[in-house]
């Protein structure tokens, strides 16, 4: 496709000449062909400007740029958000897309969400794909991008796969990082999703307020104009939600509110079953009673908020309802490894933040006979702020809690599990050896008592260092705790 046509559609101009063919986009220097268009920005890391006379070396026809960028021997294409505007113009070169997106965003629940309107759509007979942090899921197979919201080249160019795969309808998790780096432009979601914020990525974000409004280009910026916007509403979501419902109003969204406190999808009742729960719902003037197969209050959550996507997308209503009851767990999200030798049930769940420790222990302590055995850690590098809260959130709605190491990436291990065990408490026990803390949790559960395991889910590695000493140990917390519980380790 011919660089000028791109621009064209895309609605940007540039000077110089734009007769050259097109043949890819990339955003890394060293992914530069001949026929590259090349998007130049100034990281977090190293600055993208840099860069560009060895891509044009390389080949580059063009570079999308800021205006205040030097570049010779290609056609400058001058934007102040040139993130944005590269977005654009890469979209134009990889459409067709599916014809139904939708996003989600929110502190928590956001994968959780995108997996179960994928798996709605697909037992209403829809062919449906979701891509997130468990990377790009599709009917036949699920290959990991590494990143939540994958960079805006890799997204682009796994929608048009996926159209030409004939999948029609896609999910996609934004993360707030996603969205303020313009990761997942170019495409209109004709639904968007707002699940929660609480406290995370500070490191990143200036603030609570900064973080909120970086979730919300999603409902300013991105969703699709006429499209909707699905908030959830529960009895606990505080201020955001309803800060939310505002944002999608002064965009012209129509809003679906979800939850106790919803409008247009009321969670009236909710009562725990042996192996799930019961959902009485009111929806368009009826009442309806769902067993959903999954527990806890969250995962009702996350399973409404995927009802009201699906419904947003046009599927057919008789069939999202009738998908509820068969949905499936969600990898790492309270589920479920081993019963131990002496019958206590271990879960592995992918809490990394208070809000969502407190969220799984709520979740498993109606289960609960004797004693929640909580095994907790936080990750390095990343928001040194909420590792207090997150131990202290174990602390009190656990009655054992041992604080390991989870992904210490560049910082000293012993470091972070000070700081979480700062919010613990005298009474946690500190093991940083991740296998050795799981073992001691299996060992020490008799009859009754239930193991949580928080923070890595389904994540398959420890991460240990950073840069180019990083390595990556294999780890997979259902496996582990499996093989704990097989030795029948004693202490
Ligand atoms: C802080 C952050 O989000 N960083 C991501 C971001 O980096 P950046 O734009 O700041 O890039 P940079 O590394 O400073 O480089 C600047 C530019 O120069 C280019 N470059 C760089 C080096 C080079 O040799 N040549 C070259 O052209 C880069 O491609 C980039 O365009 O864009 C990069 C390319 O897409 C990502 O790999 C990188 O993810 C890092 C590895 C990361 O750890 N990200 C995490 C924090 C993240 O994004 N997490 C979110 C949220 C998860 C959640 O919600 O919990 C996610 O969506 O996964
Ligand atoms: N609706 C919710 N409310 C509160 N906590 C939740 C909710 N949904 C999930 N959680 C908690 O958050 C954890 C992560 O859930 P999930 O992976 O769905 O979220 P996410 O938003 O995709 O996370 P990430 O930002 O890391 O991609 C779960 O294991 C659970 O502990
Ligand atoms: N997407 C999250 C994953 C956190 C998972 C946890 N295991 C950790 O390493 O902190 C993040 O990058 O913050
Ligand atoms: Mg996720």
């Amino acid at each position: 496709m011919r660089l000028a046509r791109l621009l064209e559609q895309a609605h940007l101009a540039a000077s110089g000449n734009t007769d050259a063919q097109v043949t890819g986009f990339a955003i890394d220097h060293r992914k530069v062909a001949p026929g590259t268009v090349f998007g130049a920005f100034q990281g977090a890391r190293v600055d993208g400007e840099d860069f560009i006379a060895e891509a044009v070396a390389a080949g580059a026809i063009a570079v999308v740029t800021r205006p205040e960028a030097q570049v010779s021997g290609a056609v400058h294409i001058a934007d102040s958000l040139p993130r944005r505007a590269f977005a654009r113009l890469a979209a134009q070169f990889f459409a067709p897309f599916p014809r139904h997106i939708v996003a989600v965003t929110g502190t928590n629940g956001k994968t959780s969400t995108v997996e179960m309107t994928r798996q709605i759509w697909r037992m209403a007979g829809e062919r449906a794909a979701s891509i997130g942090t468990l990377g790009v899921t599709t009917p036949d197979e699920s290959v990991s991008t590494g990143l939540t919201t994958p960079d805006i080249v890799t997204f682009l160019a796994n929608l048009s796969g996926l159209a030409r795969e004939g999948v029609t309808h896609i999910a996609y998790e934004a993360s707030s990082h996603g969205l303020s780096q313009y990761r997942n432009e170019g495409v209109r979601p004709q639904a968007v999703a707002f699940t929660n914020l609480s406290r995370d990525h500070l490191d990143y974000h200036a603030g609570m307020d900064d973080y909120f409004a970086a979730k919300m280009r999603l409902f300013d910026e991105v969703a699709a104009d006429g499209g909707t916007a699905v908030v959830w509403c529960g009895n606990e979501a505080g201020d955001w939600s309803a800060r939310a419902v505002e944002h999608a109003n002064n965009r012209g969204l129509t809003v679906m509110t979800v939850g106790e406190r919803g409008e247009t999808i009321r969670l009236v009742d909710r009562e725990a079953t042996q192996l799930g729960q019961q959902l009485t719902i009111e929806y368009a003037g009826e009442t309806r009673k769902l067993s959903l197969p999954l527990i806890g209050a969250y995962q009702a959550a996350n399973a409404l908020t995927a009802v009201g996507l699906a419904l947003a997308s046009g599927t057919e209503a008789s069939r999202v309802w009738d998908a509820v009851s068969r949905l499936q767990p969600v990898r790492g999200r309270l589920e479920r490894a081993v019963i131990t030798q002496s019958g206590a049930p271990i879960y592995v769940d992918y809490a990394h933040t208070p809000d969502a420790i407190e969220a799984a222990i709520a979740a498993l302590r109606p289960h609960v006979d004797d004693r929640l055995i909580t095994v907790v850690g936080a990750g390095g590098d990343r928001d040194h702020g909420k590792r207090g809260p997150m131990g202290r959130v174990a602390a009190e709605g656990s009655d054992i809690v041992i604080v390991t190491d989870d992904n210490p990436r560049g910082e000293d291990p012993a470091t972070i599990r000070a700081a979480v065990m700062a919010g613990a408490g005298d009474g946690a026990r500190e093991i940083g050896d991740r296998r050795a803390a799981i073992a001691a949790a299996i060992a020490e559960a008799g009859p009754g008592d239930i193991v949580l395991i928080a923070g890595k889910g389904h994540e398959l590695g420890q991460i240990i260092g950073s840069g180019e000493s990083m390595t990556v140990l294999p780890f997979d917390d259902v496996e582990i705790a499996r093989e704990c519980a097989a030795e029948g380790v004693t202490l």
